[in-house]
């Protein structure tokens, strides 16, 4: 199993306010899927893949992720277990401004004991003949792919996307979900992505369904679509 939620709970606090952003979620995905999540907005989606990713501790119940029991580790054991196993692309690309493209995608590699190529994973991700240029001088899309290939040329078992084709047109965020369908069959890696686009459910092996922070279904897709059948909604 890739990762494993028993009772999971989180509870954020403002003021007297409580808010249970996770409620009791149990939940085991196997090795090599991809599983989406999809949810109304607050109903938990980041606060789940921020736990799931050692971004964020859980109050109660139990997080495994790799075989690792996240609630018992310490600050400096949770950064080493994102170290060794997490990449993470998010909507915001959070790339370095004053490096190139490859300075980028070097910082990605310069922190695995076990890196693919910069070169393989800028070619993969079609970004080579744009490897000297600076994120400012890029588009949206190829931002993104820059970002995506910073988080996979590190080689993590698991990659945590939050929305990673929420800024991007059709054309463009069908490219990006290639990518991660393709880097998801070839390297084996399990894929953890919030979606608000439901057809994006249709490449997934698993569909995690959330709702005022319960998942409320999950579904196993036997036959999951190429990204580049998803249909756009
Ligand atoms: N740092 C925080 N402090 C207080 N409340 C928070 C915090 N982060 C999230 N919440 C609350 O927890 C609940 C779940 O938030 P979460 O971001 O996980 O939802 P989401 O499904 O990812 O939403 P969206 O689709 O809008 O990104 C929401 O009610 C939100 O307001």
């Amino acid at each position: 199993m890739s990762f494993i939620f028993e009772n999971v709970r989180k509870i954020y606090r403002t003021g007297e306010v409580e808010v249970p952003a996770l409620n009791d979620v149990s939940i085991a995905c196997g090795k090599g899927e991809i599983i989406v999540i999809l949810g109304p907005s607050g109903s938990g989606k980041s606060t789940f893949l921020n736990v799931a990713g050692g971004i964020d501790r859980a109050d109660g119940g139990q997080v495994t992720v790799q075989g690792e029991n996240l609630h018992e580790m310490n600050d400096r054991q949770l950064t080493l277990f994102r170290r060794k196993h997490a990449g993470f692309i998010f909507q915001s690309y959070n790339l370095i401004s004053a490096l190139t493209v490859r300075e980028n995608v070097e910082t990605g590699a310069d922190i695995s004991d076990h890196p693919l190529s910069p070169d393989e994973i800028l070619d993969k991700v079609g970004m080579s003949e744009h490897q000297h240029k600076f994120p400012h001088q890029l588009s949206g899309g190829e931002q993104q792919r820059t970002a995506i290939a910073r988080a996979i040329v590190k080689n993590p078992s698991i990659l945590f996307c939050d929305e990673p084709t929420g800024a991007l047109d059709e054309e463009t965020g069908k490219k990006i979900l290639s990518l991660i369908q393709e880097i998801n069959v070839i390297y084996g890696t399990t894929i953890l992505m919030i979606t608000h686009n439901p057809g994006i459910a249709d490449m997934a092996h698993t569909v995690m369904k959330m709702k005022s922070g319960k998942i409320i279904e999950t579904v196993k897709n036997e036959a999951p679509i190429p990204a580049e059948q998803v249909k756009w909604v």
